[in-house]
């Protein structure tokens, strides 16, 4: 008999058994959600493309909790965010973890919380202000870089968080051509595209986990990225170990974290994923944030000129901008709330999985369902957020609770950085990163849609955009012109430059 055919039965009975199990194992009040294939479930109607929009679609349709099947996988999709906070928080029953073990992704346990304190220690918002002289330097930097190079400005919002990160994690600068940035961003760009559910084959037909290594190439290949990520990880993290023999007070995540390792009960391992982590959670999400503003000055430039006159209000043509008059700045507060509102990173944030059946508003969600919460659904919940589809940061002008804006927290009033237990420890960090790059970009530069040769406006769309666990705009047709002669020349090295 013929490999190619035995192979095929073999899987083929696999897949079989295996939908049959699941199809005679399902219980309970059905959670709501379209008709289905009685073999492959939803399998071809879920898109692998804009998945969120689908979601959007199917809540509209179908209410705020939806289940939909992927030959024999069950996904919850989540719309409200009452609904998403109470999975992830109160419901101590049940865990709701990631499916992928590899990095942050973890299961809930031992190894999960060790490292959440350890991001806790590294990013809580008393400690996150050790990081401002990079936030400068990072941030500047990106200045000279649009001022120098504008038709390039989709690479340098790239740039900009990757060594941001990058120096907050092993505290060294990189350069462009250096060497583990680009590693470190061909392992980021791999694990934005592994984790999109459907993403391998296996995912869709989870059965073919069970099968032998010999028939499992993708097993052989996730073992050489994951080896390769601590080969990279490893160096750099044993790297700064060795400077803070020489270099006292050296800050960095992986400083601390050696300084930390027995209090924490790190072993050497964990102290490699946890500093690559951070780069590997912070640089997209970051960046997608960045290129999201860009496109939203480009088609609300009213906005981008009231959020100037307050800059201007505060900060001169020849003083950069700092964090000192943060709170004396609410529009551009609100602004920065407003971008992560409008396009959040990671529409349907990370998908989690439920490790024990649940009980939940009278559906039995089951164990080994992905719960998915849609932030792009909750963000475009029109009772919470009026004509949602337009930018407008006025809508984050009155807080409901009374606080004045911009006294409050720039991750609070939106979901753009997820729910409870699980919710992004990086966000104290990542929101004050924006706020800087935001501000100082609105200083120094007017984001104007550039004009064919005819002299009228290239059509910009908020609709082109990629697809994945992480959604970016494709480059659009912007230019960035300085606003005068004395910031350029303040970037570029005037005395405005006492605060880098
Ligand atoms: C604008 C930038 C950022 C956005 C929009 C963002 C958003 C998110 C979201 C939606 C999640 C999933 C939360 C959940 O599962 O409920 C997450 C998780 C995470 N983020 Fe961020 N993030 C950003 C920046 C950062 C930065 C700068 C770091 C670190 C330096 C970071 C570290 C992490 C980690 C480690 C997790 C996994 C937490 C866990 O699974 O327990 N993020 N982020």
């Amino acid at each position: 008999m013929d490999i190619a055919f035995s192979s095929g039965a073999f899987l083929g009975s696999f897949i079989i058994i295996y939908w049959v199990s699941r199809r005679f194992a399902s219980k309970g009040t059905p959670i709501p959600g379209p008709p289905s294939h009685p073999l492959v479930g939803h399998t071809f109607q879920v898109p692998v493309i804009k998945t969120w929009k689908y979601f959007e679609r199917l809540s509209h349709q179908y209410g705020p909790i939806i289940k939909v099947t992927l030959t024999g996988h069950n996904f919850v999709v989540l719309s409200n965010a009452a609904d998403a906070e109470e999975l992830a928080s109160i419901h101590k029953s049940t865990s709701y973890e990631s499916n992928n073990l590899r990095l942050s992704l973890l299961p809930y346990g031992d190894m999960l919380k060790r490292q959440r304190a350890a991001f806790h220690q590294m990013l809580q918002p008393r400690v996150v202000g050790g990081y401002e002289g990079m936030q400068y330097n990072e941030s500047l930097r990106l200045l000279v870089d649009l001022a120098t190079s504008p038709t390039q400005y989709y690479r340098h919002f790239q740039r900009f968080p990757a060594s941001l990160v990058f120096s907050l994690a092993f505290g060294e600068a990189i350069n462009d051509d250096d060497k583990d940035l680009a590693a470190a961003l061909e392992i980021l760009n791999t694990f934005v595209r592994d984790i999109n559910p459907n993403s391998h084959l296996v995912d869709t037909f989870p059965v073919l986990d069970l099968l032998p290594d010999f028939l499992s190439p993708w097993r052989a290949e996730a073992r050489i990225k994951h080896q390769r990520e601590i080969d990279l990880y490893g160096r750099l993290s044993l790297g700064v170990k060795t400077r803070m023999e020489k270099e006292a007070g050296l800050e960095c995540f992986a400083a601390r974290l050696w300084e930390q390792q027995a209090k924490l009960g790190l072993s050497d391992e964990e102290i490699f994923y946890i500093a690559g982590s951070a780069f590997i959670a912070g640089t997209d999400t970051s960046s997608i944030t960045l290129l999201w503003f860009v496109m939203a000055m480009a088609l609300y430039p009213e906005t981008m000129k009231k959020a100037q006159r307050e800059i201007d209000a505060v900060f001169n043509s020849a003083t950069l901008p700092d964090f000192s008059r943060m709170h004396d700045m609410p529009y551009c507060f609100a602004l920065v709330k407003e971008v992560i509102r409008w396009h959040p990173a990671a529409p349907l944030s990370i998908p989690h999985y439920s490790d024990a059946e649940d009980q939940y508003k009278g559906y039995t969600i089951r164990k080994g369902t992905t719960v998915i919460p849609s932030i792009w659904r909750m963000h475009h919940n029109e009772e919470e957020f009026p004509d949602s589809y337009t930018f407008d940061p006025e809508r984050f002008l009155s807080n409901t609770d009374g606080t004045a804006v911009g006294d409050d927290s720039l991750a609070e009033g939106h979901y753009g950085f997820g729910f409870g237990r699980r919710k992004c420890p990086g966000q104290h960090m990542a929101t004050k990163s924006t706020w800087i790059a935001i501000v100082r970009v609105l200083w120094a530069f007017n984001i104007e849609t550039r004009q064919d040769a005819a002299g009228n406006p290239m059509k910009i769309d908020p609709e082109d955009c990629t697809s994945g666990l992480t959604v970016r705009p494709t480059e659009f047709p912007v230019d960035f012109v300085p606003r005068s002669a004395t910031h350029l020349e303040t970037v570029t090295g005037g005395e405005g430059r006492t605060k880098m």
